[in-house]
């Protein structure tokens, strides 16, 4: 088994090609597009809702069978055939250009691989089981979304204010350490939620903030 490593990349406007259409690439083409990637579809066939992306111009679709110069330029690769010998191949061309490349038949025969993922706003958490058992990472990130909910967008968004506010405001790395993680306490993410005044009243932020990391060592 592979040590993977966990990252997030930047895909915005970068070409990916996902080979394949079925219901495995739709998959892999449905996150890419939530990165904002520009998503190239390879493949004769294509899924109604890959075609619908499609044709509402969220992607661009070659409806063939995949050729070495659709690599072209691309920043990932996605082989995602009912084809073992074509995700393989597509595998090679991706190596010889050293363009990263996921198999979807053979994990381990790639460079990455995808974990099952919840977004919620600019919290995105991942679940992976190294490839042993992807139902379990669906599974597990099924959990994940009954506990960090809806409520999770306001909390990055409250969050990044703050800290800004704190990292212009406070010079000491380990204090500003302490005001951020009594940031993130349940009680205080509750707070954020109501508190329009974050903005405006910087001073009563790191006030509280002191309050809330004394009670923390309390
Ligand atoms: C290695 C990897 C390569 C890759 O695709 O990146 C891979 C490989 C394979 N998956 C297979 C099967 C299934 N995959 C799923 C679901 C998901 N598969 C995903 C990722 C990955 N799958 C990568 C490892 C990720 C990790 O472990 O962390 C998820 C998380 C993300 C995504 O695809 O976007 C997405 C969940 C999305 C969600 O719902 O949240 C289900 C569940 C279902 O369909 O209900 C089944 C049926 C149950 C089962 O077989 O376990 C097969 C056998 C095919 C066959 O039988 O021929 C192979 C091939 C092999 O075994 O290597
Ligand atoms: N990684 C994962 O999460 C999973 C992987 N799999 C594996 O992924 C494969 C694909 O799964 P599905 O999407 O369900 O298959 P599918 O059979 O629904 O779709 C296969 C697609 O590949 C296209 N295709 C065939 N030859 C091609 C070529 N030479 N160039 C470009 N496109 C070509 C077909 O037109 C079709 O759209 C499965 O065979 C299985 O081995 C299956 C389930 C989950």
């Amino acid at each position: 088994m592979s040590a993977w490593y966990p990252l997030l990349l930047k895909l915005e406007g970068r070409k990916c090609v996902v080979f394949g259409g079925g219901p495995v690439a739709q998959r892999k083409a449905e996150g890419l597009l939530q990165a904002k990637a520009d998503v190239r579809l390879v493949s004769p066939g294509a899924t109604g809702q890959l075609m619908e992306w499609f044709e509402r111009g969220l992607l661009r679709w070659t409806a063939r069978e995949a050729v070495e110069e659709d690599l072209d330029g691309a920043v990932l690769v996605f082989a995602a055939t009912d084809r073992g010998e074509v995700n393989r191949k597509l595998a090679e061309w991706a190596a010889r250009r050293g363009i990263p490349a996921n198999v979807a038949d053979d994990g381990e025969n790639g460079d990455f691989i995808v974990p099952a993922v919840l977004r919620q706003g600019g919290l995105v958490l991942t679940a992976s089981a190294s490839g042993a058992g992807p139902a379990l990472a669906a599974r597990i990130i099924g959990e994940l979304a009954e506990r960090y909910g809806q409520d999770y967008n306001e909390n990055v968004e409250a969050l990044r204010t703050i800290r800004r506010i704190v990292k212009a405001k406070i010079a000491d790395q380990a204090e500003r350490r302490e005001l951020l993680r009594a940031a993130v306490s349940d009680e205080a993410l509750t707070e954020w939620r109501s508190a329009s005044w974050l903005h405006e009243e910087q001073d009563r932020l790191i006030l509280r903030l002191r309050q809330l990391a004394d009670e923390r060592k309390g």
